[in-house]
């Protein structure tokens, strides 16, 4: 989807396309040799992460394995409940697996804090993150992030698989959606 296609509803685009594919790029780079000789295992959180876990992980230089969770903490509205619930498991035993989660977005950090401690519990030899968005103001528990791509204002985004009632997820960019979308 072109942001032109949506561009009333959008306050303003953070990060371009072209921003957002660079960035990957040197993420990409940094993983490929941080975990060269290892078996890496990328876990991407539904459905957020898809397009970021797409780009990202072919970008990566060395052979990765991929696997998914389902975690919802959002539903359809703009903020966290703070309650996270898995809709969806790995199929992956993860006891001695070097495991990088790959997200869309740290918000308010819940949902990776609990992530990261599940995911450790099953046995994982390493667990950590790879993230495209963090709101650092948003934040209620501190998450600690190896490979980000940008810090946000706090403000509820659309685009690159963020969702908003599950639309805009296609946009290639990273907006601020307009607030007369979800005050109305
Ligand atoms: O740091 P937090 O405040 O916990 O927020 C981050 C999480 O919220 C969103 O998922 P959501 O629950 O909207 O599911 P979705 O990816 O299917 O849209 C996003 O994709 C992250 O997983
Ligand atoms: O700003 C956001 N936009 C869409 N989904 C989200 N999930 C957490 N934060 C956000
Ligand atoms: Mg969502």
């Amino acid at each position: 989807m072109d942001p032109r296609d949506c561009k009333d509803e959008l306050a303003e685009i953070l990060i371009t396309e072209e921003e957002m594919q660079e960035r990957l790029a040197e993420m990409a780079q940094q993983i490929s040799a941080d975990y060269a000789g290892k078996n890496l295992l990328l876990v991407g959180v539904l459905k957020g992460a898809i397009m970021v876990m797409a780009d990202l992980s072919r970008k990566i230089a060395i052979p990765v394995e991929m696997d998914w969770m389902a975690v919802s903490s959002y539903g359809s509205g703009t903020k966290s409940s703070g309650v996270v619930r898995i809709l969806k498991d790995l199929d992956t035993d993860l006891a001695g697996r070097h495991v990088l989660i790959v997200e869309d977005i740290i918000d308010s950090g819940l949902t990776l804090s609990w992530l990261v401690r599940n995911l450790e519990n099953r046995g994982a030899a390493s667990v950590k993150i790879a993230a495209a968005l963090r709101k650092k103001e948003a934040a209620k528990v501190e998450v600690d992030v190896e490979y980000l791509g940008f810090d946000i204002p706090n403000d509820f985004v659309v685009g690159y698989g963020l969702d908003y009632a599950e639309k805009y997820r296609t946009l290639p960019c990273v907006a601020k959606l307009s607030p007369h979308v979800y005050e109305k």
